[in-house]
């Protein structure tokens, strides 16, 4: 709406959008007038944004009419299939043209309009250029990627990574452990990056790094929340249980290290993090275990 297009914001709830409980964090904040919301299906568009969950992105695509192009906002893996969400809405809309738009990027800063940067990916770049033309408000800043399969890793394991911040906090190991395990988390997405056929440097971009740093330190951040429960001794259900909103990181944590293993690629924290929240392990074994790992090369 700042880019000056009237939006029409599809909601399953709207009730609770017009309630006020549309941004819990920004209290007293109300959509602009330029809104519209609706229960009602689009029908028309010339460029639809998909924000849900990811475990529930195929479900409710399925409900829409391809009539746009979609940008697809969630950051995670399919559990059940270990797709990722350009490849799920690249089942549902064959014929569609689709872009997703990541980034270190707090939903409530956002809607309060402070600065922030994010990168809209798609595999045509001439597309890519376009729609983050028309996103580009004054205080959104969008840069161009055509390699949507780095910026979506980027997106999903960030949230794993920031379990695993919250977690090295949350159990008192320090700042330097939590500094050591976010690095060598990038050499884990770098490798698993080549792996699926995405550019590794994009992992040093604002989808990779940039947003490891937000949710890694940013005690906004529902993943770095819910790890941080878990390095105080919660069990992982009831941590996710408790949170207002979703964290990504639960699903995404197993779905990619399932991933990482079909392509023949090691992951210790991504498959720590999994362990942890599956309860097969606990914080003093997930330490141990990434802890006792061989000394090897820094870039093997
Ligand atoms: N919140 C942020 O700051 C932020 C920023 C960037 C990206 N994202 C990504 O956007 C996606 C959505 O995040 P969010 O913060 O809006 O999540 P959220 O937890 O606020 O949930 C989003 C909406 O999904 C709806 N929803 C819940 N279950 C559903 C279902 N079964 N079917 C359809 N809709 C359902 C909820 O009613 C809610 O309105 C996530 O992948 C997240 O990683 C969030
Ligand atoms: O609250 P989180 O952990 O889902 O993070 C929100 C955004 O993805 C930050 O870029």
């Amino acid at each position: 709406a700042r880019a000056g297009a009237h939006v029409t914001l599809w909601a399953r709830n709207p009730a609770a959008l017009s309630a006020g409980r549309v941004m819990p964090r920004l209290p007293g904040f109300a959509l602009p007038e330029a809104i519209t919301v609706t229960d009602a299906l689009p029908r028309q568009a010339d460029l639809m944004l998909l924000a849900c969950p990811m475990q529930h992105l195929r479900a409710v695509g399925s409900t829409l009419l391809p009539c746009a192009p979609m940008i697809a906002c969630c950051k995670g893996i399919e559990q059940a299939t270990g797709l990722m969400p350009l490849q799920v809405l690249g089942e549902v809309f064959p014929h569609s043209v689709l872009g997703v738009l990541s980034g270190p990027n707090f939903a409530h800063e956002i809607a309060a309009g402070l600065p922030a940067a994010a990168v809209l990916a798609s595999s045509d770049r001439a597309q890519a250029r376009r729609l983050a033309d028309l996103l580009t408000t004054p205080a959104f800043r969008l840069y161009a990627s055509d390699d949507p399969t780095g910026v979506q890793l980027g997106g999903a394991a960030k949230n794993v990574v920031a379990i695993a911040a919250g977690a090295t906090m949350g159990a008192k190991l320090g700042e330097n452990a939590r500094a050591g395990l976010i690095t060598r988390a990038i050499a884990e997405l770098a490798r698993l990056s080549h792996a699926l056929g995405g550019k590794v440097e994009t992992l040093s971009g604002l989808a990779g790094i940039g947003d490891l740093l937000l949710t890694c330190t940013g005690a906004a951040s529902r993943n770095y929340r819910l790890g941080l429960a878990v390095g105080q001794g919660m069990p992982a259900r009831e941590a996710a249980a408790a949170l207002e909103g979703v964290a990504e990181g639960m699903a995404t944590a197993p779905a990619l290290h399932l991933l990482a293993q079909a392509h023949g690629v090691s992951t210790p924290v991504i498959a720590t993090v999994a362990s942890l929240l599956a309860g097969e392990i606990d914080m003093t074994l997930a330490a141990r275990a990434l802890l006792a790992r061989p000394v090897g090369h820094e870039f093997a």
